[in-house]
Parts: C-alpha cells; sequence; structure tokens
C-alpha cells in the first residue's frame, strides 16, 4: 500500500515538472523557430545591460532583418518561408558563440546579444553570421533552391546609456543604412 502511495506520488510529482517546464518553454520561446521569443530576449538584454552599467562589462547588440523576404512568401509560398526563419535561425546560431543570445524579436526580425564583447569583436561575429547566411539556402519539396541573406545592424553599450532603448535605437539606425545600402551587409553606428 506504501509503495502504491509513493510511486503515485513520484509520478505525479514528475508530471507536474514536465507540463511547469511545458509551460515555461512556451511562455519563452517563439514556437516556430525554438529561438528566445521578444519578452523573454528583452529579459535577457535588460539583464546584461544592467550588468554592463553596474560593472562596465562591454556588451553589443545586433538587430538582423531578413532581405526582401517578403519576395521569398510571394514566390515560394508562406511555408517556404517559415522554413527559411527555421534555417537563418539554424545556421545564425551555428555561426555564434554559446554566451550569444538570438531572439525573435518580430516576424522576419532578429536580435544577437553579445555580452563581454566589444564594438570591434562583435563586427567579426556580426561578419561571421553574415557570410553564414548568405551561403546557407534549402531546397523545397518541389526541388526550388532557396537563397536568403540578412541586414545588420550593431552597436554596443556606451557609458552614457540609461536604458537598453538607447542601444535598440542605434542598431535599428544601423539596420536602416544596411537596407539602404543595398542589403546583406552589416553596419554599425557607434555613438
Ligand atoms: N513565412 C512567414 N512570413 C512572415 C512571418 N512573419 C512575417 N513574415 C513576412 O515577412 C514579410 C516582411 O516583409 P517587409 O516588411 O515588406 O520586408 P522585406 O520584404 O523583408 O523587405 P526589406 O526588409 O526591405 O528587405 C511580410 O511579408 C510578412 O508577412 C512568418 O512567421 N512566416
Amino acid at each position: 500500500m506504501l509503495l502504491l502511495v509513493v510511486t503515485t506520488a513520484l509520478a505525479v510529482f514528475y508530471r507536474v515538472r514536465y507540463l511547469q517546464r511545458e509551460l515555461d518553454q512556451r511562455a519563452t520561446r517563439d514556437f516556430l523557430t525554438g529561438m528566445p521569443n521578444r519578452r523573454h530576449f528583452m529579459e535577457l538584454a535588460e539583464r546584461e545591460f544592467v550588468r554592463a552599467a553596474r560593472h562596465g562589462t562591454p556588451l553589443a547588440l545586433a538587430v538582423v532583418d531578413l532581405d526582401l523576404f517578403k519576395n521569398i512568401n510571394d514566390t515560394y509560398g508562406h511555408e517556404v518561408g517559415d522554413q527559411v526563419l527555421k534555417r537563418f535561425c539554424a545556421v545564425t546560431r551555428q555561426a555564434l558563440r554559446h554566451l550569444d543570445t538570438l531572439g525573435r524579436v518580430g516576424g522576419e526580425e532578429f536580435a544577437i546579444l553579445l555580452p563581454d564583447t566589444r564594438l570591434a569583436a562583435a563586427r567579426e561575429v556580426a561578419e561571421r553570421v553574415r557570410q553564414a547566411v548568405e551561403a546557407a539556402d534549402l531546397t523545397t519539396a518541389r526541388g526550388e533552391r532557396v537563397a536568403f541573406t540578412g541586414s545588420f545592424g550593431l552597436t554596443a553599450y556606451l557609458p552614457g546609456d540609461t536604458d537598453l532603448t538607447a542601444l535598440f535605437r542605434r542598431a535599428d539606425v544601423a539596420l536602416y543604412e544596411a537596407k539602404a545600402g543595398g542589403r546583406n551587409a552589416v553596419r554599425v553606428q557607434a555613438d
């Protein structure tokens, strides 16, 4: 009898723990790509921003927008567009270091957080990711080869920054320049 009670209690315990993890996962991860969703990415970025502001540790932020993504959807269909988003994440994740965080902050918009990284090093990382994305492709069920690229806006924490918004503002300006300059490029906004 005691054995039955104990095994039932254990089974309930593990089931509850599993469900709790499922819930946590759904709250923090983007359903399509499995990357941190916007809210979770912002939480992680906020944590790193506080650390940079308090201890003066370097911190870089890149915003990435897939190029002419509407064309991919229009040409190959929304499902292939979804596959491109997933492939982009896999390729980018592989080109990043373990400490870096890739988040999906919008439909075809992503952000990369690079803790303990100065601008010069971050530029190298962003350029490596850009090249990896450019070199990647996928083949559709109909045998069509789909290539894709991304534009990158990069910035780093400055001692005068009072909040994370300042970094996003600069990164967005750099991203705009990358798009205006013809896309598939890394642009930097240092101040
Ligand atoms: N397949 C798919 N498409 C998405 C998703 N989220 C956003 N999009 C599409 O992404 C496209 C973004 O298009 P635009 O904002 O016009 O930008 P763009 O075509 O990438 O052009 P540029 O940013 O100027 O290079 C829209 O067509 C959205 O419908 C998604 O989850 N899956």
